[in-house]
């Protein structure tokens, strides 16, 4: 039968065909567990009657929400957390390597037609390489933790296929903020979205993750990217050639078809208070702005800083106006700081913290006041996001957040030499 990525997947991994709308029980390939989230889940697998992981090889286990501890009650929890990866043998990354979905991709412990499951929304990041993962609550981790297997309905899919070569300082950001204007943040509700389409195929990992990642933003179960070369390149030796049959069969049957123009894009804006509240960032420059936060699993990757270190040019940020650049992980901070990048911010005048979420959720630090606006290329801008709910957040790719951050306002990157 001509299947969507998904039901290859779901029919590999359970060695039967399996079709959209069918319930089973399907293995689990990994299992992410971070600070917030993660007590909740062992409280809930030693309800449960847990007394041993079912794979701890198999776990992937980190602080990046509140770190270092910002709180007495973030630290507990996290000293709870490393006493059961102590007690059940997990490898912990702890504080120290960066944003859960950034580390889960780069360290390797997700692959091309694995099925994953995460306790945050935005675990459907790791469909840019090809797995099916998703974000869970934490009962359904509990049980997760403890055998192994979820149960799941097969989801049906959505096709938004991208041809053409964006504009210069338009990149894959942008697409996914338009996807999500068209479609609403309900549009995929309980559905796989799959990415195809030639722009798709020439964007890197990175650039897939970022499409992927905001999956959820339009309601979507997963974001997928059917594996290829450039996969295979970026799992280096994860990926068997098996995989390569991901791709969806032609007559594959889907919810919806959208097709997208990416020469035709310009720069996107999703305005307060609702991700799908977006436009040509034309209709926004000049909205004087308070904080530019450049970073999160959205968009805090060396690319993404690469790209805003090429905006500012050697410019200075606006003098009346923070920018917080915070990398993704340590690697990808590694790679901006030995690219000089992280010198080109500081002396603009940022602040470069460590990898973390950082102001994205208003979880830890850079909260904003009752008036105050923000500018940030992470993935939500609802109403109290990242401090005060009389502050306002818009979102957008790291090249306009560059150049707003040199004028203060919201400004087209186009424009910026
Ligand atoms: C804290 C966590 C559960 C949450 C999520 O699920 O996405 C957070 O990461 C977010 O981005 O809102
Ligand atoms: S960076 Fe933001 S969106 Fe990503 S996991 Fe952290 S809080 Fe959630």
């Amino acid at each position: 039968m001509a299947a969507t990525i998904t039901e290859k997947i779901f029919s590999r991994r359970c060695a039967k065909e399996i079709s959209a709308g069918d319930v089973m029980m399907a293995p689990i390939d990994a299992a992410m567990i971070h600070d917030i989230t993660g007590p909740l889940a062992i409280n809930k697998f030693r309800e449960m009657n847990g007394t041993a992981v079912f794979d701890p090889a198999k776990i992937i286990m980190l602080f990046d929400h509140q770190v270092p501890a910002d709180s007495i009650p973030a630290a507990e929890n996290q000293k709870f957390m490393r006493d059961f990866a102590a007690e059940q043998g997990i490898l912990n990354y702890d504080i120290h390597e960066g944003v859960c979905h950034q580390v889960a991709v780069e360290k390797g412990r997700v692959r091309p037609g694995d099925i994953v499951v995460g306790c945050d929304s935005h675990t459907c990041t790791y469909g840019a390489i090809g797995a099916f993962a998703t974000g869970i609550g934490s009962t359904d981790m509990g049980f997760a933790l403890k055998y192994g297997a979820l149960h799941f309905r097969v989801p049906e899919s959505l096709k938004l296929t991208t041809t053409g070569t964006f504009q210069n300082r338009v990149g894959a950001k942008d697409l996914i903020l338009r996807m999500i204007g068209d479609l609403s943040v309900d549009g995929a509700t309980y559905r796989a979205v799959e990415f195809t389409g030639d722009t798709i195929s020439e964007m890197s990992i990175p650039a897939r993750m970022t499409c992927c990642n905001m999956a959820i933003e339009m309601g979507g179960k997963a974001g997928i990217v059917a594996p290829d070369e450039i996969t295979r390149t970026y799992c280096d030796g994860r990926m068997d050639d098996g995989w390569l049959d991901l791709a969806p069969d032609e007559d594959a049957t889907y919810v919806l078809e959208r097709e997208y123009d990416a020469a035709d894009l310009v720069p996107q804006i999703a305005a307060p208070h609702n991700v799908d509240n977006v436009g040509d960032v034309t209709q926004f420059e000049g909205t004087p702005v308070n904080q530019v936060f450049i970073g999160s699993c959205t968009n805090g990757r060396y690319e993404d800083l690469k790209e805003a270190a090429e905006v500012l040019n050697g410019r200075k940020f606006a003098p009346d106006i923070r920018v917080i650049i915070v990398p993704a992980s340590r690697t990808e901070y590694l790679k901006a700081l030995r690219a000089g990048l992280i010198e080109t911010f500081v002396e603009a005048g940022g602040i470069v913290e460590a990898p973390c979420c950082g102001p994205c959720m208003g979880g830890a630090f850079g909260l904003l006041a009752p008036g105050e606006v923000s500018l940030s290329t992470s993935n939500r801008n609802f109403r109290g996001r990242q401090g005060s709910t009389e502050a306002e957040v818009y979102l957008c790719s790291p090249a306009t957040a560059a150049a707003s951050a040199v004028t203060g306002e919201i400004t087209d990157p186009r424009e910026v030499a």
